[in-house]
């Protein structure tokens, strides 16, 4: 067990405020991985909750008992760096080991223990070797070795797979998927830059912007329901494209008369007082589709990029203008200079407040339940989306916000 409870949590650095109002109720045994911009404070918040940095505001608790003073050794915490941290002289078994000899365990608990670790990280063939002789993939592996023989409550992982190449990322997350599956009672937190491993790790991920919480939510949660921009553009690879416009007709659907003269239907209510709002129209890349009829967004491609599976097509890529990202499946020969009309599901668009401050929250609790995206059932061909997004149960699918103050 090991609930974790932060209450207004903040850290400064003198006058610097690093972090500051974090709220976040971790459940035992969750996964918890943190995301947001460089220098937002991921690394600051997971050192704190090991106890390697002092929280200047607020408290956290373990089980309900308050660790802002307790030291790192005593709080069952144990934190795996992006570096390794291994010591090059000692054997794989004499790291793993190195904290529970110092902690006084017998020589029969340290052998088992070890012994546990490198079966279940696939090291035993390695215990007697050095750091040197070993992959960076299996240097990572003694390092999340090391925190498992502790048996620790709370594992903290600060990027740990950053410096491994595609390949070795790949495999590791996978095993430490694995790990995470094989001690269900045990928490996890994790902070990463890299989207697959927060949205196929996490079972909820934290966005960290502006030294606040922007959102949480499971992944999908907020790929589908981003409270505001920042989480819309951060969450989803191209980002979310953002179309500028007004709100042209209220009611259970919304019409939005794009800049340009474009129109699009949003599956969005808005009420009386929405009318002509300033607005920001979401549409993800990878839901957009060529159409013969009325598109949402018409342009010329500018470049394309074949990935294989998918072709990126982009509009406006002149200086200082954040281009139009289409992601169409398939291989698309012969797009470039093309004239290209768009469209997407009214279900698949978001619609924003436009020039809404990153942390400006109101409004998301009013949201209804939310309702994951479904496949298309098995068998169907084309690809197309079907569940929630073809019918009427995902209405709101983004968020208008009332003017108010940013905070
Ligand atoms: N000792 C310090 N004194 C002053 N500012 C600091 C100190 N340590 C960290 N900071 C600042 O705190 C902020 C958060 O740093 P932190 O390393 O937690 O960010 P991060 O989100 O983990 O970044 P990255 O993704 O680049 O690793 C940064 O702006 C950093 O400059």
């Amino acid at each position: 067990m090991a609930d974790l409870t932060l209450t207004d949590v903040a850290k400064s650095y003198g006058d610097v405020h690093v972090l500051r109002n974090i709220d976040l109720k971790i459940r035992s045994g969750e996964f918890i991985v943190f995301v947001g911009p460089s220098g937002c404070g991921k690394s600051t918040l997971l050192r704190m909750i090991a106890g390697l940095e002092r929280i200047t505001g607020g408290t956290l608790e373990i089980d309900g008992q308050r660790m802002n003073d307790i030291p790192p050794s005593q709080r069952g915490i144990a934190m795996v760096f992006q570096s390794y941290a291994l010591y090059p002289h000692m054997t794989v078994r004499d790291n793993m080991a190195f904290a529970l000899k110092i902690a006084g365990k017998s020589r029969a608990e340290v052998q088992e223990a070890t012994d546990r670790a490198g079966r279940m990280l696939q090291l035993t063939p390695y215990l007697d070797r050095l750091p040197k002789a070993l992959s960076g993939g299996q240097r990572q592996r003694v390092a999340i070795g090391r925190a498992i023989v502790r048996d620790p409550k709370v594992y903290l992982f600060d990027e740990p797979l950053s410096n491994l190449d595609a390949a070795l990322r790949v495999a590791t997350r996978i095993e430490i998927a694995q790990l995470k599956a094989s001690m269900p009672d045990r928490t996890m937190i994790y902070v990463t830059h890299d989207q697959t491993e927060a949205m196929t790790l996490a079972d909820r991920i934290v966005v960290l912007a502006g030294g606040g919480i922007a959102q949480v939510g499971a992944p999908l949660e907020l790929y589908e329901r981003p409270v505001n921009e920042f989480v819309a553009g951060f969450i989803g690879s191209p980002a979310m494209n953002l179309l500028p416009g007004r709100v042209k007709t209220v009611g259970p659907v919304t019409t939005v008369a794009l800049d340009g003269g474009l129109e699009a239907q949003v599956a969005i209510p808005t009420r009386a007082g929405d009318q002509d709002m300033p607005v920001n129209l979401g549409v993800r890349p990878e839901d957009m589709r060529e159409t013969e009829g009325t598109p949402v967004f018409e342009g010329t491609v500018d470049l394309t990029e074949a990935l294989g599976e998918v072709t990126l097509l982009y509009f406006g890529t002149q200086a200082e203008m954040v281009p139009v990202i289409a992601k169409l499946p398939g291989i698309h020969p012969g797009l470039k200079g093309r004239r290209v009309r768009l469209t997407a599901d009214p279900h698949a668009l978001h619609l924003f407040h436009k020039g809404q401050s990153l942390l400006y929250r109101d409004g998301a609790d009013s949201l209804p339940p939310y309702q994951p995206r479904l496949a298309a059932p098995s068998g169907s061909l084309g690809g197309a989306p079907a569940g929630p997004r073809d019918g009427g149960d995902r209405i709101a699918q983004g968020v208008i916000k009332p003017e108010g103050p940013a905070r």
